[in-house]
């Protein structure tokens, strides 16, 4: 069974602070109403690359405590500081999480075996399992086939999130490591790589539409491919417009139509003006309101 897990956002105050309770009602409707199958706490979609590494465990713990071990959940730990990641994974491992995961180290343009002195860093003494998370489009960090395969020699680098649109380094990973996790992270194009054999996807916009995406994945794997292409359709006139709007204030601001208070983004991501509130509301009466 493939799996869903939605990025999880994080809510701020209009001052920039973490709203706790705002975090804890969008965990709550991912896993009552969404169904997902896990949350990915601290990544991109949680503004986590803005935060003190207090703002981070501050999340892991609010995610752990929220879930409840209802949903598997994933801490993203990567830091452009060693230090700060491994402080983070080792928070996250002794709060309970099972995995963990990490961008590589980002901005100084790092070599591979530097790269790979970073994961050995931040596993080392730690009993756990870690994803790699490659987005190369953020990170600027590419990873070759021959890269990943030094990397998945540790046993406990178990996976990918693959947010990264060469489908055929994607199909080389998945001949060459049928046992290793994929998680696919680009949403609007779930359905390409669905054939590749990904084990799942991981995204933002499974906050508000995890459950047309997971009707997508069945659909797929009952051989129904024309309903599968098309609710990838309906989604991603969904995600297009979204991203037109400003991605992820708007989907806070869908989230509060939809009763769950999910505050703002961190600056310097925009605060939501007049022309981004009314057309959240138009994406929400679109797609949402029955
Ligand atoms: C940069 C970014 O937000 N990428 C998203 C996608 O879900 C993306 O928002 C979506 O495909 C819309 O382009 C995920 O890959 C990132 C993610 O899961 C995370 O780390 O939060």
């Amino acid at each position: 069974m493939r799996k869903l897990y939605a990025a999880l956002m994080t809510s701020f105050n209009k001052d920039n602070t973490i709203n706790e309770q705002g975090t804890r009602e969008m965990i709550r409707y991912n896993i009552d109403h969404n169904e997902v199958d896990g949350l990915y706490v601290g990544g991109s979609t949680g503004e986590s690359f803005m935060q003190s590494t207090e703002e981070r465990e501050l999340v892991y713990k609010i995610a752990y405590e929220e879930t409840a071990g209802k949903v598997d959940l994933i801490a993203q730990v990567g830091s452009v500081d060693v230090m700060e990641a491994k402080k983070l994974a080792k928070y996250a491992v002794d709060l309970g999480y099972k995995t963990i995961s990490a961008v590589p180290p980002f901005y100084y343009h790092f070599s591979f075996e530097q790269i790979k002195n970073y994961y050995d860093m931040i596993l080392e003494g730690l009993n756990t399992q870690l994803i790699i998370y490659s987005i190369p489009a953020l990170s600027g960090v590419s990873l070759s086939l021959d890269q990943f395969t030094k990397l998945f020699d540790n046993p406990k680098i178990i996976g990918v999130k693959y947010t990264n649109n060469d489908f055929l380094l994607l199909q080389r990973l998945r001949a060459a490591f049928p046992d290793k996790v994929i998680y696919f992270g680009t949403d609007e194009m779930l359905i390409s790589a669905l054939p590749l054999g990904i084990d799942g996807a991981i995204g933002s916009t499974f906050n508000l539409n995890a459950k047309r995406a997971k009707a997508e994945m069945a659909a797929f794997d009952s051989g129904d491919i024309k309903k599968a292409f098309e609710l990838q359709n309906v989604s991603n006139d969904f995600i297009l417009d979204l991203i037109d709007n400003d991605l992820y204030p708007s989907i806070k601001l869908i989230f509060e139509e939809l009763g769950v208070h999910a505050g703002y983004s961190k600056a310097p991501m925009s605060k939501p003006n007049p022309a981004m509130a009314s057309g959240a509301k138009k994406i929400y009466e679109t797609y949402f309101k029955n």
